[in-house]
């Protein structure tokens, strides 16, 4: 008897031009090994993914995609705008994510987003982004990434709301920018402040973006989201 093959799934790598302090002197990719952990034990099988290769060869073979955000933006070209003084641009690894999620798309393999991942989402499916939240608003948690930082609420009859299977979750908090405008996507999830907190493509049979980063605490909510997708890449 052959046991069933484990859907394999995609993960974005952050990229790192190198230097004397860190892993290696020349340019190198890395992750969270959370991503590793939260998608194998949700029983997928996790592939790494580095820039530069074919995302059409490479969205033929895997099952899902999941695109990992990191301390960088997207592009606002992208959506039409200037670069705030505070946007930080990484231009190989927004290309590399962006092609990939196309290719996924244009398949209709199932793509989680993690907050510049979702970031992304929504820019291609004709959002718009804040560049730079007002620092006033205070919505970056001071507090460790692996803690809850705030509420959001689940908004019903969404994909979110099903795979969670409740009207609210504690998420952490941990970037500058958010949706301004989520496009041809909508909205599943909000903070108490009015900022976007997730979103999901009504037109795909699993896109969804969640602004905060579920890797890091691994709780049986954010684990859903994980088992979700890897259900739907089976
Ligand atoms: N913009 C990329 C995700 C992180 C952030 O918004 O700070």
């Amino acid at each position: 008897m052959t046991l069933p093959r484990p859907p394999l799934i995609g993960i974005t790598l952050d990229h790192e031009p190198g230097s004397e302090r860190a892993f290696s002197r020349y340019p190198f990719h890395a992750l969270r090994e959370n991503y590793l952990t939260a998608v194998s034990e949700a029983g997928g099988l996790p592939v790494c993914l580095g820039y530069g290769q074919n995302a059409d060869a490479l969205m033929d073979r895997l099952d899902a995609l999941i695109i990992t955000g990191g301390a960088f933006d997207v592009d606002p070209a992208l959506y039409g705008e200037e670069p705030h003084p505070l946007t930080t641009l990484k231009s190989s690894r927004t290309s590399a994510e962006h092609a990939l999620l196309r290719a996924a798309l244009v398949r209709d393999r199932p793509v989680l987003g993690i907050c510049g991942g979702m970031q992304l989402l929504a820019v291609e499916a004709g959002g718009t982004l804040i560049q730079h939240l007002p620092p006033e608003q205070q919505h970056e948690q001071p507090n460790p990434r692996h803690e809850p930082g705030h509420a959001v609420s689940i908004l019903p009859g969404t994909q979110l709301a099903r795979i969670v299977g409740s009207s609210t979750m504690s998420v952490n908090s941990s970037h500058h920018q958010a949706v301004r405008t989520p496009g041809r996507a909508k909205i599943s999830a909000l903070a108490p402040d009015g900022v976007i907190e997730a979103i999901e493509l009504e037109s795909a049979r699993f896109a969804l973006g969640v602004q905060w980063h579920p890797e890091f605490t691994l709780d049986p909510g954010d684990r859903r989201l994980y088992a979700a997708l890897v259900e739907a890449a089976r």
